[in-house]
């Protein structure tokens, strides 16, 4: 062992010493929203908490696009590894924001041309759409924190992340049928991958019943229960922690094979990783972790991506 990982270090001497001692010092950059709160309370893991406590973080037209933007963001920034989402105030959320969705509505339905009307629904929703799968199109694992009540757009919301957890007070709602609206910006396609139920997922969503943690759990829609909103933090905040210090490399290709792979055969995802793993089978992060694992010598450093 010894001496395969002396040909190994032999081979790329600087990069690897030089690596496994560097000490991380670089500073995050925290941009924040009229509806976001982000921070970085451990190393490489942005907390992004939803911040309309006063309006119970229901979505309005900002909370959307902030959604979006800062999603997109945190996919483009290197130093953010793991996200973790929750919610200030009383609530992680009540779902739309009614009287705006209404103020919406109408101005929309005071265009009197039905295709013209057609044309701003259709885009309206493709754009809320997109917000909810900023969540999913960012390559670094989401956990969720859902407190209290989770409702309407918010089950739309967490089923997009990679992770649920949830407090012991929480309670899930696929309400869009009782405001007379079909769920249309994802829960639809991803609630019954999400539970593996297409009978659960069905029920739920014609007959906008509440599910509590118990039941969450017990259907696959949290992996794990706490007693408490700071217990649940605290935990998503260590398992992120575990994660941000895996190869960033990895943990993102892990993450877009699994995204890639559950609309598609399992052929398919083979393929998808293969051709991933063909380049990311030469990265450094590779060499880093065998000697770490081999040499006992913990978990090293590696570079942001
Ligand atoms: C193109 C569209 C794509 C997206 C579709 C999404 C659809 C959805 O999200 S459907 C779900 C919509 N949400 C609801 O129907 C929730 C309604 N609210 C409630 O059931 C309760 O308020 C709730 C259980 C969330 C909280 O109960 P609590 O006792 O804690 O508070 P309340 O006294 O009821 O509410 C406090 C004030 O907040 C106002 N409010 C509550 N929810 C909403 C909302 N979704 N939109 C706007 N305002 C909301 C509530 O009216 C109270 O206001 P006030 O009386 O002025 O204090």
């Amino acid at each position: 062992m010894a001496s395969f990982i002396k040909s190994i270090i032999f081979n790329q001497p600087k990069k690897v010493a030089s690596t496994l001692l560097r000490t991380y010092s670089a500073k995050a950059d925290v941009t924040q929203y009229e509806t976001l709160a982000v921070s970085v309370p451990k190393k490489n893991v942005f907390h992004v908490e939803l911040n309309r406590p006063d309006k119970l973080n229901t979505f309005n037209e900002a909370l959307w696009q902030d959604l979006g933007a800062c999603f997109k963001a945190l996919h483009e920034n290197p130093e953010c590894r793991v996200v973790v989402l929750s919610g200030r105030g009383k609530h992680f959320t009540a779902g739309i924001d009614l009287k705006s969705l209404l103020s919406g509505f109408t101005k929309i339905n005071e265009v009197e041309d039905a295709a013209r009307k057609a044309r701003l629904f259709y885009e309206l929703v493709k754009r809320f759409q997109t917000y909810i799968t900023a969540v999913e199109d960012c390559t670094k694992p989401v956990l969720n924190v859902v407190h209290q009540a989770c409702i309407g757009a918010g089950v739309n919301l967490t089923t997009a992340a990679d992770i649920r957890y949830c407090t012991e007070d929480a309670w899930f709602q696929v309400k869009e049928v009782q405001i007379g609206l079909a769920g249309d910006v994802g829960v639809l396609q991803r609630l019954p991958k999400v539970i593996g139920s297409a009978s659960v997922a069905r029920e739920l969503c014609y007959t906008a019943r509440k599910v509590t943690a118990q039941e969450a759990l017990s259907i696959g829609l949290v992996s794990r229960v706490f007693p408490d909103k700071d217990a649940a933090i605290t935990e998503a905040l260590n398992v992120a922690e575990t994660i941000a210090s895996m190869s960033p490399v990895a943990v993102q290709a892990t993450k877009q094979n699994l995204v890639y792979s559950q609309d598609r055969t399992v052929a398919e995802g083979l393929e998808h990783i293969c051709l991933i793993n063909a380049i990311n089978h030469q990265s450094e992060d590779i060499t880093k972790a065998a000697i770490a694992q081999a040499t006992k010598s913990g978990q090293p450093e590696f570079d942001d991506l």
